[in-house]
């Protein structure tokens, strides 16, 4: 089967990179990204490409090579639905806030929208394809969803979850370890849906970095693969905080460690504890399926990856106070990054974002720096916690434009973000416009300790040993 018109629901942070990828990478092949969110679609849109409204590191020169040829953003839905001989799922699925499974279970109204108005609109047969994230088995849903109109239309559904990290959205997109397509493989019919998506990817990844499964497998992978690698990251934070106590240092640690080609040295960085959309919702949705099934060790078994991230975040922070003689009140406390990680400016679930959220408890004026996250997503951020009213936050918490700004009568300085540029700042600067003793705190392992030291800084780095404990 030959797909000349793709529709991807949902221009977020995986929409967007994906289809300008495919886009760019299968010329022949028209890709429309909708969205309900017209402001959003109106910025993919932008005339100036550096204003498209996700930053990723080369994304603007693809979205540049292939929008107005072959990739196209629009608020139409139904007509990009109604065009498309394959459809991506795309959309967001975020912890349920309410009702059964809230704060744990996936929310998964947004995609059955989806299906529902795929299966109002369509008068052609549909590939479907599941690009969010999803709990094992929610093909099944949207299958029911699908095959029950009786308008005629047949519908195959394929899972092909998204593996790229943001940050090197591109780069992961590109040139990917693999691409995972669940499909029914037993039917001619699924087969076919199969091969054809299989043909979209081949335009540029070896045949043998494609894998296929059956649907659940590949559903369940998703899942997997997020829990393992957060697993990594809570176990290295684990061990950072006994190498705080022992005199061993985090990084000299996960080298040794790292270098048995069992382990490898990837995703083994300390840090003030992981961040992102995905790593959290995805394990509490993994231990609410586990639960469900009545698998309780293995949902306390994942959970636990959860609880040491709070801890990490939450004495990283209650560290500072400590440090700081035990009270923060009214005391300036500078931030350098507010994003979950490098080269993004997305915010969600920043470990920034609860170490702020306790200092303010403690009453600490902070004042933030990061290259890429405005003033206004802060506020939304901590506005989103409703921990304090809206006007305390504003009264509390500042964006600079400046990362000097940030130290200037400062009592301490705290990195929650290893931005390429806080490595390059001018430290002696730093350190002159601060209070003393100049209180240094890195939660991304990013400095070192001893030259710090030579500065005048007192200096706590994540997983190393120091005098400040
Ligand atoms: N962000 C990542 O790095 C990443 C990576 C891999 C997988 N995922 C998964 O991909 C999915 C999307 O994540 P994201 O980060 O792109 O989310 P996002 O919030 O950035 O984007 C989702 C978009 O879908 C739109 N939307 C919601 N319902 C809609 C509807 N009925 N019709 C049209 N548009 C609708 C929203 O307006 C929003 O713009 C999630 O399931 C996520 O877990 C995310
Ligand atoms: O050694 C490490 C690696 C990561 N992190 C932190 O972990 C979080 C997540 O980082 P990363 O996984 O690089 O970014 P995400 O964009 O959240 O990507 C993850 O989540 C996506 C959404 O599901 C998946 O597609 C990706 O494969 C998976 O890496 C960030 O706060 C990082 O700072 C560490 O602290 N130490």
């Amino acid at each position: 089967m030959k797909i000349k018109n793709i529709c991807c629901i949902g221009a977020g942070y995986v929409g967007g990179p994906t289809m300008a990828v495919i886009a760019q990478k299968c010329p022949e092949i028209n890709v429309t990204v909708v969205d309900i969110n017209e402001k959003r679609i109106a910025a993919w849109n932008d005339k100036d490409v550096e204003n498209i409204p996700i930053y990723e590191p080369g994304l603007s020169k693809v979205v540049d090579e292939a929008r107005g040829r072959n990739l196209f953003f629009s608020a139409d839905v139904d007509k990009a639905i109604d065009q498309a001989e394959m459809i991506f799922i795309s959309v967001n699925t975020p912890t349920k806030a309410y009702g059964m499974g809230k704060g744990m279970a996936a929310d998964l109204k947004f995609i059955e929208l989806c299906a529902r108005q795929i299966a109002r609109v369509s008068t052609s047969d549909k590939i479907v394809i599941e690009k969010s994230t999803l709990p094992v088995r929610t093909a099944e849903a949207l299958k029911n969803i699908l095959e029950n109109t009786g308008n005629g239309v047949n519908y195959q559904i394929l899972s092909n979850p998204e593996f790229l990290a943001e940050g090197t959205a591109v780069e992961d997109l590109m040139d990917p370890d693999r691409v995972l397509i669940g499909g029914d493989i037993d039917t001619e019919k699924g087969k076919e849906a199969v091969e054809a998506l299989v043909n979209v990817y081949a335009h540029w990844v070896p045949k043998e970095r494609i894998l296929t499964t059956n649907v659940w497998s590949s559903e369940l992978s998703k899942l997997t693969a997020n829990a393992f690698l957060a697993q990594r990251v809570s176990s290295i934070n684990a061990m950072s905080e006994l190498c705080e106590k022992t005199g061993a240092d985090v990084n000299e640690v996960a080298k040794a460690v790292g270098m048995d080609s069992r382990i490898g040295s990837k995703f083994l960085k300390s840090s003030v504890g992981f961040g992102g959309s995905c790593f959290q919702k995805d394990i509490l949705n993994l231990v609410y399926i586990a639960k469900s099934f009545g698998l309780n060790e293995v949902a306390d078994y994942w959970e636990q990856v959860i609880i040491m991230n709070d801890h990490q975040k939450r004495r990283f922070a209650a560290n500072i106070v400590r440090t700081l003689f035990n009270t923060v009140a009214g005391k300036k406390i500078g931030f350098l990054g507010w994003a979950f990680k490098k080269d993004t400016n997305d915010t969600r679930e920043s470990a920034a974002i609860y170490v702020a959220d306790y200092l303010l408890n403690e009453q600490a004026e902070i004042v933030v720096y990061d290259p890429k996250v405005k003033e206004e997503q802060i506020n939304a951020d901590l506005d989103y916690l409703n921990t304090r009213s809206e006007k305390e936050n504003r009264q509390r918490i500042k964006a600079v434009n400046d990362p000097y700004q940030v130290s200037k009568e400062a009592h301490a300085v705290a990195i929650l973000t290893e931005w390429d540029e806080f490595k390059e700042l001018d430290r002696k600067r730093i350190y002159d416009e601060m209070l003393k003793p100049a209180f240094l705190f890195d939660g991304r392992n990013i400095l070192h300790q001893s030259s710090q030291k030579a500065i005048g800084f007192k200096t706590y780095i994540i997983g190393e040993n120091c005098d400040l404990l």
